[in-house]
């Protein structure tokens, strides 16, 4: 995101990152796996996803809401990592999903997610999405229009099945953070808006043998780094839920969403304790089942991009080209974002140059880098981008034909594979040329 932050030093870079640091010869270590090993087995680009920090991370999450003895669901948002053996590690956590998509319900339920600890959002749910969703009686359908609540309505009916619901609220309240990445202002497409809630909760608890309401969500906004907006937010919501009850209708859950920034730069990127504290403030008395929904928190910083140094170019500006791109790592590109850039060998960091890092795709928007003060490069480096793990590998593309780059999962002493980089053969295979095409 564009920010006003300073640069960190490299110093508070790697503060920052308690997973990283530099042994010797073994150069720059994530979670005790030499970087440098990794890049030489597997090429670059190459994503590597720690399961350790993965875990350290669930569990800090949970124990933050166990400390203030507030129970609550976890619903990992899959979007921002989808790998199943990073769902696996979640689950094993004791996560459920919160999905956008068939696809993404289809592999939470594939990594052995219970269907009951699966919330399904998302704007736009076809049919058959929701259909597979009340199939398998996920634990939530969180609506975001009345012309979808009458579908869900009209297709629990005809499959004689009672969907669970929950009403998203869009309570027009800006998230303070990217305008790509908000999503509660009133102009946003989200949800439906605060003041309609309470006509449409009454008509369809009362009116609707299709679905089964159980309450509300909200999702404000991601990579949010400020606790007024979650407390507005929250307090909102509360407020609703006894007009509600004040009118004898029934509320069991609150969805309290996603959002939950991280320190890419230098932001002062608040623990999960600020979420549990307002959340244990604004609904903590309500007497009701609280659900979140993190995507980034958890899996950003367990994850890193890997990169080559194809060329140093020396024009107007000093170019440090990599040999991972935007189809890569869109972020920088799509919302100016920040990302720490690591050299794998320990640099001698008393000399720094001033360079844009950017990669080998025809966009000027292809930076990962502007003006950054870095140790010099040289063509052959290797280089890590961190906090790579969440909205990574789930944005790349193939732009330029470049095939999908590899992963490898970490932990302890252990690594493995867990995607083979794609090659050009596999991309060519899906597609079909006409034979009548082939003529002057
Ligand atoms: C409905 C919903 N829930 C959860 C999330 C996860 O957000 P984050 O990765 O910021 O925690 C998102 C993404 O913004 C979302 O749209
Ligand atoms: N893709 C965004 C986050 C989107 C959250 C989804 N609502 C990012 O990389 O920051």
């Amino acid at each position: 995101m564009t920010s006003t932050h300073p640069d960190p030093t490299f110093q508070t870079l790697l503060n920052n990152h308690p997973n990283l640091s530099y042994e010797g010869r073994q150069g720059l270590v994530m979670d005790g796996t030499s970087l440098t090993d990794i890049a030489r087995e597997h090429g670059t680009p190459c994503w590597v996803i720690s399961a350790d920090t993965l875990r350290q991370r669930a569990h800090a999450l949970q124990d933050a809401f166990r400390a203030r003895n507030l129970p609550i669901h976890c619903h990992f948002a899959v979007k921002a990592q989808d790998h199943q053996a990073c769902l696996t590690v979640l689950a094993h956590c004791g996560f459920g999903a919160d999905v956008v998509s068939g696809g993404e319900l289809r592999r939470a339920l594939a990594a052995g997610i219970r269907a009951r600890d699966i919330v399904f959002s998302g704007i736009g749910k076809t049919d058959d999405e929701l259909e597979l969703a009340i199939h398998h009686q996920i634990g939530q359908i969180n609506v975001e229009s009345v012309e979808e609540l009458h579908r869900i309505n009209a297709l629990a009916q005809n499959m004689q099945q009672r969907a669970r619901i929950a009403f998203r609220v869009n309570p027009d309240i800006d998230a303070q953070t990217h305008s790509k990445i908000t999503t509660g202002r009133a102009e946003d497409k989200f949800g439906i808006a605060h003041d309609a809630i309470p006509a449409l909760y009454r008509k369809a608890q009362t009116d609707m043998p299709g679905v089964e309401l159980v309450g509300l969500a909200v999702h404000l906004g991601s990579q949010m780094v400020t606790a007024a907006p979650f407390r507005k937010g929250y307090e909102r919501i509360a407020a609703l839920v006894r007009t509600l009850r004040e009118d004898g209708l029934h509320v069991s859950d609150i969805d309290c969403g996603g959002g939950l920034g991280i320190a890419y730069r230098n932001e002062q990127a608040p623990p999960p304790a600020m979420l549990a504290d307002v959340i244990a403030e604004t609904l903590g008395d309500l007497d009701v089942q609280l659900h979140v929904e993190p995507g980034r928190w958890l899996a950003a910083p367990a994850g890193v991009l890997l990169a080559r140094v194809i060329d140093v170019k020396d024009a107007a500006r000093r170019f440090v080209i990599i040999d991972a791109g935007m189809n890569d790592l869109v972020r920088p590109a799509m919302y100016d974002s920040w990302h720490g850039i690591l050299p794998l060998n320990e640099p001698d960091t008393t000399t720094e140059e001033c360079v844009d890092v950017v990669g080998p795709i025809c966009e000027s928007s292809d930076i990962f880098a502007r003006q950054r003060s870095l140790p010099p490069l040289k063509k052959g480096d290797l280089v890590a981008l961190l906090d790579a793990g969440a909205y990574g590998t789930v944005m790349s593309s193939t732009y330029n034909s470049r095939p999908l780059a590899a992963q490898v999962m970490i932990e302890g002493d252990r690594k493995a594979i867990i995607r083979r980089r794609q090659t050009l053969e596999e991309l060519l295979v899906q597609e079909a040329v006409p034979d009548w095409l082939a003529r002057p």
